[in-house]
């Protein structure tokens, strides 16, 4: 007779539980924060200067330790861990990107898996994938150094670095802040469609309220050391759990809702017609931003075997019916 046993799928998990750091200053930097996140997902941790958000990401990886409150993962107690385990689980990108002047890009982007031991060909190659992968062309680029570089192409090996031993969770300060308006965009774009960063734990700090929409799957606002709320975009936009959340994200809130709904979302909402054909640019998955900027005029979107008038009108409408329905 065959015994099978089923073997558990397990998925990396962070948890933080009762989170409290007091600095020397007299501030509570951190106050009882308490969050999980899974494989797969981006928490963006968005705020007010001195709000506690780079406190927060630093005691993930024991940059900082925590006063009160304890951090596991996998549901292992942080303090219980090696570094050498820490350095191979976490990857960590830092805003100034933290490079070493005096080695070029390929030494840059190989000293973890260095540290970790790998055999100088395996990192080698794997430095070159991640070049290329982050558009950083290897005849050009391998053997200069830091300063020879633009912000945005610092920016990179800052996080081809953190990516080169493959961590299965990757902690990011400000990681785009110290780029002009345009590169940022355009690295975040690319930041978003990396094939790498699938099934990890990302934890990203911003005090951007567009990039933590454009890119957490769910966003802790903080404020003076606690988490105000930590939801979906969704959660934060249309269900804030407070006047602080509400006035915060009032500024943009336009401008969020249609970035963060999807002409699915409000389809119900939208007028059928059976006039002109399916606008084959626009999807249901596209954002109603997205559907504002295809349809100035008119466009129609198929779902579901119906065809749904799209414009500036319909949208506004649409959204304006969703929001009463919540
Ligand atoms: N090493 C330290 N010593 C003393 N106080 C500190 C230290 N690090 C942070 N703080 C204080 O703790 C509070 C939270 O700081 P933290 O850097 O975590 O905030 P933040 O949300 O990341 O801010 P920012 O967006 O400005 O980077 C602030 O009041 C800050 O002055």
């Amino acid at each position: 007779m065959r015994i099978f046993f089923l073997i558990p799928v397990l998925s990396v998990m962070i948890q933080v539980s009762h989170v409290t750091k007091f600095f020397d200053s007299g501030a509570t930097a951190v106050k009882d924060v308490s969050f999980e996140v899974k494989e797969g997902e981006t928490l963006v941790l968005l705020g007010t200067s001195g709000g506690g958000k780079t406190t927060t990401l630093r005691m993930i990886n024991r940059l900082i330790e925590p006063d009160e409150g304890s951090i596991s993962i996998d549901g292992k107690d942080i303090r219980q861990l090696q570094p050498t385990y820490l350095r191979r689980k976490i990857g960590y990108v830092l805003q100034n990107t933290g490079l070493f002047p005096h080695y070029t890009v390929l030494e840059n982007i190989g000293v973890v898996p260095q540290l970790l031991k790998w055999e100088k060909t395996a990192i080698e190659k794997r430095s070159r994938s991640l070049m290329e992968k982050l558009r950083l062309s290897p005849a050009e680029y391998a053997h200069v150094y830091p300063h020879q570089l633009s912000g945005g192409q610092q920016q990179r090996v800052g996080l081809a670095r953190a990516l080169a031993a493959d961590p299965p969770i990757l902690l990011m300060d400000e990681p785009f802040g110290a780029l002009d308006p345009l590169t940022r965009i355009n690295v975040r774009q690319e930041f978003r469609k990396l094939d790498e960063l699938h099934n990890k734990i990302v934890i990203l700090v911003t005090h951007d309220v567009e990039e933590a929409f454009e890119l957490g799957t769910r966003i802790g606002l903080m404020n003076q050391g606690s988490m105000q709320q930590l939801g979906t975009p969704k959660d934060l936009l249309f269900r804030p759990a407070n006047a602080f959340v509400q006035q915060f994200l009032q500024p943009k809130q336009f401008e969020l809702e249609l970035k963060t709904l999807l002409v699915e979302d409000i389809i119900n909402w939208l007028p059928d017609t059976t006039n002109g054909s399916p606008d084959l640019t626009l999807e249901p998955g596209n954002s109603c931003w997205e559907a504002l900027a295809a349809g100035i005029n008119e466009s129609v979107v198929q779902y579901n075997g119906q065809q749904k008038l799209v414009n500036g009108n319909t949208i506004l409408e649409a959204i304006a019916r969703y929001k009463k329905a919540l």
